[in-house]
């Protein structure tokens, strides 16, 4: 389908998701701030959102802690106690008010935590009992990892029962839905284990129990078969994000949010992969695609139909403005630098609320 590209670049044309009616399809990625002091969200993460905020946009939170075993890194919001819930309901009103649908990103770290963060000081709890190796950040910082604790099957339920709680507290601090993001580093040889059907068993089990408490139709799930962050990687990502994705289908999810490999750059340019494509066909509901994608290449893939709508990370992080931004022709609207160094810092404004917006006189005001 042939779309104009001058005034309503493919990326701004509206779509409608489900029973959100959404005016364009830039979206939010989820993005980890840690600037939630106390795992509580604060007053800030307000004016942060708000500014991402457009009539008829999608944003997802950043990751959003289920329970008090979930944590791993410093201040990281939680939605498990009502005071978290309490602390989340102004800040989803304040997207409410710029007209925005709001996704809550719910996430368990699993074993990418240490004593330090657990109840207790327990070990972290995981599918395997095999410690994640010490990762090496971009400044050469160590990050180190406590031996993980293997659940016993029995104690699953249990965990599962988290997410659903997590989903009902979103759900009455006002978000429009939840999205689960699935890692998976499994050696069991249970029932949650071994085949790819059981291994899939959990993620499932949670999307199942989340949709019969809030509908299936404010569910999303975030997959990343690609990626091998945290040593996390498949023999064969195809196999297993083919199957999750069909039973997605099959239970009616509202959207398949998933991330491509990373990306190679040819000829100067970065190349979006394009390895989603099997998964964007199998998937009935509305698909999201994410990683790398700039203004040209996501209005290339919304036209071709390879997604529906794109989510945008470093891009969003220091454009607040981005759909107003991809709305101009390519001269007028130059993009703000993202500065890696403050995106895990914990001041309430540098690097988090102080990214420019285009003035009026910058063209912007057409
Ligand atoms: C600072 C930062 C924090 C992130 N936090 C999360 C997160 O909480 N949950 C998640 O699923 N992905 C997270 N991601 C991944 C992004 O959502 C996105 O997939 C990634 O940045 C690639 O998209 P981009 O090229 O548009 O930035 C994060 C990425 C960055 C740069």
């Amino acid at each position: 389908m042939a779309m104009e590209t001058t005034n309503h670049p493919p990326l701004l044309t509206p779509y409608e998701m489900g029973e959100f009616e959404l005016e364009h399809r830039v979206v939010l990625a989820p993005l980890t701030r840690q600037r939630s002091y106390g795992n509580v969200p604060q007053p800030h993460a307000a004016v942060y959102y708000s500014q991402r905020a457009t009539r008829g946009g999608l944003l997802i939170t950043e990751a959003t802690g289920v329970s008090d075993t979930a944590q791993g890194y410093t201040d990281t919001p939680g939605v498990w106690t009502p005071h978290h819930v309490a602390a989340w309901r102004p800040i989803v009103d304040a997207v409410h008010a710029k007209g925005a649908v709001f996704f809550c990103q719910l996430w368990h770290v699993g074993r990418v935590s240490t004593t330090a963060f657990q109840p207790g000081g327990a070990a972290p709890i995981s599918s395997t009992d095999r410690g994640v190796t010490p990762q090496v950040s971009h400044d050469g910082h160590v990050e180190e990892f406590s031996p993980p604790r293997r659940l016993e099957p029995r104690e699953i339920p249990s965990v599962v029962d988290d997410f659903r709680k997590a989903a009902r507290n979103a759900i009455d601090a006002g978000f429009d839905g939840v999205e689960f993001l699935k890692d998976s580093a499994n050696d069991r040889d249970d029932e949650y284990g071994g085949s790819l059907h059981n291994r899939c068993r959990f993620a499932l089990e949670v999307v199942r129990a989340v949709a019969a408490e809030v509908g299936a139709r404010r569910v999303g799930v975030r997959l990343s078969p690609f990626t091998d962050y945290m040593d996390c990687h498949d023999s064969d990502p195809e196999a297993l994000a083919g199957y999750m994705v069909e039973k997605l289908s099959e239970l009616g999810v509202l959207y398949c949010h998933m991330i491509e490999p990373r990306m190679a750059i040819v000829d100067g340019r970065r190349q979006i992969p394009h390895r989603l494509r099997p998964f964007r066909e199998k998937f009935r509901g509305t698909f999201i695609a994410a990683g790398g994608y700039d203004r040209a290449e996501g209005n290339k893939v919304v036209e071709e139909g390879y997604t529906d709508l794109v989510s945008y990370g470093r891009l969003f992080l220091a454009n607040p403005d981005l759909p107003r931004r991809f709305r101009l022709p390519d001269a007028d609207a130059p993009l703000n630098k993202y500065d890696r160094n403050t995106f895990y810092t914990s001041d309430p404004v540098v690097g988090y609320t102080d990214y420019p917006f285009l003035h009026d006189d910058d063209g912007a005001d057409k």
